[in-house]
């Protein structure tokens, strides 16, 4: 993670209308999968200085994915108007030097972001076509499927709306299973694989984490299998699902 500071001066008279600006440009950043998190802040005892703070899965990921991606020129179309009244713009590496916070870290976060989750589903489905059970409901998978899975997990596991902004959301993932029969022992190889995949992909291996991973997966793939059905019905329209720390939240010593 890397964090960015964008310090502003705004002239009086013009604070309501860049909060506006703020408030539009949030959404591209809300779908970033590179954004982990933004926050704009105003000083209340020197009326027009802001504070933008941006949390990057990595500086490269800001500079050549962002700029570079879709969510850009929308973002970009929106905080023109304030260039020329930027004073700092900076990425920033955390220190040890840190307070407890008071926030309890996402599951996204825990896992090591995007980064970490694509690197789960891409170890896991070069797996499948060698898997008994698994090769078959496979077979037409298309090049994309881990990245796309990597982002749908990123979005359950707290990190950016990606998969709602760009790829559908709920109901695109739901129908992707419409059909298919998985059948128990296939989903309950799939659940194995993946969760044996953790390790490979370096993955934290802590309990509370591992417990959280295998609560959603258990959950997800059931209703994967509910959805796959022959006779099942379509499913709503419903937000995609966010998944936490249940009752077991993070141990961080001490
Ligand atoms: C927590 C459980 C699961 C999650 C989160 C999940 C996630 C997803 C997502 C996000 C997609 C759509 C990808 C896209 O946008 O292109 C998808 C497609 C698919 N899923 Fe799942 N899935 C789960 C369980 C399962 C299980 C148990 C099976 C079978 C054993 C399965 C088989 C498939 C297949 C065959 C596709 C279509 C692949 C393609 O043609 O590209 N899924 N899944």
């Amino acid at each position: 993670m890397i964090i960015e500071y964008i310090r502003y001066r705004i002239p009086d008279g013009g604070h309501a209308e860049f909060e506006a600006a703020y408030r539009r440009a949030a959404k591209s950043l809300a779908a970033a999968e590179q954004c982990h998190d933004y926050e704009l802040a105003h000083a209340v005892d020197e009326p027009g200085s802001y504070v933008l703070r941006i949390v990057w899965t990595s500086a490269d990921a800001h500079l050549q994915g962002f700029r570079g991606g879709p969510q850009f020129a929308a973002f970009f179309a929106e905080i023109r108007p304030y260039v020329e009244n930027i004073e700092e713009m900076r990425h920033y590496e955390r220190t040890e030097v840190a307070g407890p916070g008071g926030a309890v870290p996402t599951l996204y976060e825990w896992a090591g972001g995007a980064a970490a989750l694509a690197r789960l589903t891409e170890a896991f489905y070069a797996k499948v076509p060698e898997d008994d059970l698994l090769a078959e409901v496979f077979a037409g998978m298309s090049p994309e499927h881990p990245a796309h899975v990597a982002i749908w997990l990123g979005e359950v596991f707290g990190g950016p709306a990606a998969y709602t902004a760009g790829h559908g959301g709920h109901a695109h993932m739901i129908s992707r299973h419409s059909g298919r029969a998985i059948t128990e022992p296939q989903r309950r190889r799939w659940v194995s694989l993946l969760l044996a995949t953790a390790d490979e992909a370096g993955l934290p291996a802590d309990p509370e984490f591992r417990a959280a991973l295998a609560g959603y997966l258990e959950w997800g793939s059931r209703l994967a299998v509910v959805f796959s059905a022959p006779d099942a019905g379509r499913a709503g329209e419903q937000p995609v699902p966010r998944w936490g720390w249940g009752s077991a939240p993070p141990w961080t010593g001490n």
